[in-house]
């Protein structure tokens, strides 16, 4: 199959292609700089969730891809690796601090049982800004990593900042990286800057699982329209481009905002993701 066709079979649900997230990458499939993680973690596959920009909801979406998968009955964890603007334990309503014993920093678990780290966790206030120069900060996300004891793991989700800077590549280059879920918005520039994080991912050799598209529409709570707020919607032509399948396209609702102000991202049922759901339990098999 060309990759054109791959990615038309894609979007013909429920086929996923898993064996194309595997098959390109190269052996030895640890680089040099691999950074073993901490003894008592067991984790069973590491998605990356990146945007190449900020302000697109990339946050909400790792926690509604983690929320989903922990429903559907696996063992879910969320490495926060934005250090400098870290919201997963606001969206969960969790607080630190987190403690430490002889096997390592223990995650907070939220209450549907996410485990989750996160330098707010560690902060003696939350609201103190983290001022940290690069190389502190990606020594923080690799401690994240190897520091942290995280049990018994399905699916850790690493939600990066924003861009293609240090944090990411310190991501691909340390840790045994599954696959990206690219976060976007309707934007026409966002096409460019979707470009660039899909191809940082392929320097880095990580397969590109897909691209979710948030803010894609707002539903009138009268009519039912669905109206385009941010203009019309170049995902799928980008995806086609890319070849990568369209994860999901999630509307702007006001009751997600809220219920995340409420910290009680899990009560959240997002069924735009049950693709990205299936793509990701297919991965498992
Ligand atoms: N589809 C949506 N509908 C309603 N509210 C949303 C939606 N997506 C995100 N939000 C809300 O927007 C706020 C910001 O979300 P989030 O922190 O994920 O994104 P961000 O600030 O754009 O940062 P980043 O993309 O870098 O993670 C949160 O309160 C979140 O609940």
């Amino acid at each position: 199959m060309s990759g054109k066709e791959i990615a038309m079979a894609d979007m013909q649900e429920p086929h996923f292609d898993t064996e194309r997230f595997t098959r390109n990458k190269k052996e030895p499939q640890k680089p040099d700089f691999h950074v073993d993680a901490n003894p008592n973690s067991h984790i069973k596959h590491v998605i990356g969730v990146i945007s190449g920009k900020g302000g697109v909801g990339k946050s909400f979406v790792t926690a509604s891809l983690a929320c989903q998968m922990n429903l559907a009955g696996y063992k879910v964890g969320i490495l926060d690796a934005d250090i400098t603007g870290p919201s997963i334990p606001k969206m969960y309503g969790v607080h630190g601090p987190a403690y430490a014993d002889d096997n390592g920093t223990i995650p907070v678990r939220a209450e549907d049982s996410t485990k989750i780290m996160s330098v707010n966790l560690l902060l003696d206030q939350e609201e103190t800004p983290v001022v940290w120069r690069g190389p502190v900060i990606a020594g923080t996300v690799k401690e994240f990593w190897s520091g942290v004891n995280w049990g018994d793991i399905d699916y850790l989700f690493v939600d990066m900042p924003p861009g293609t800077g240090d944090v990411p590549l310190t991501v691909f280059q340390s840790l045994p990286v599954d696959g990206v879920v690219i976060v976007t918005s309707p934007q026409e520039l966002v096409q460019m800057i979707v470009k660039k994080a899909y191809n940082m991912a392929n320097m880095m050799e990580i397969p590109v699982l897909g691209l979710v598209e948030n803010y894609s529409y707002l539903e009138c709570p009268d009519c039912g329209r669905q109206i385009s707020l941010f203009g019309p919607s170049h995902v799928d032509e980008v995806a086609e481009e890319l070849h990568i399948p369209v994860l999901g396209k999630l509307p702007l609702d006001p009751d997600y905002a809220e219920t995340v102000d409420q910290g009680r991202v899990f009560a959240i049922q997002n069924h735009f993701l049950d693709k990205g759901v299936e793509l990701l339990k297919a991965l498992d098999k």
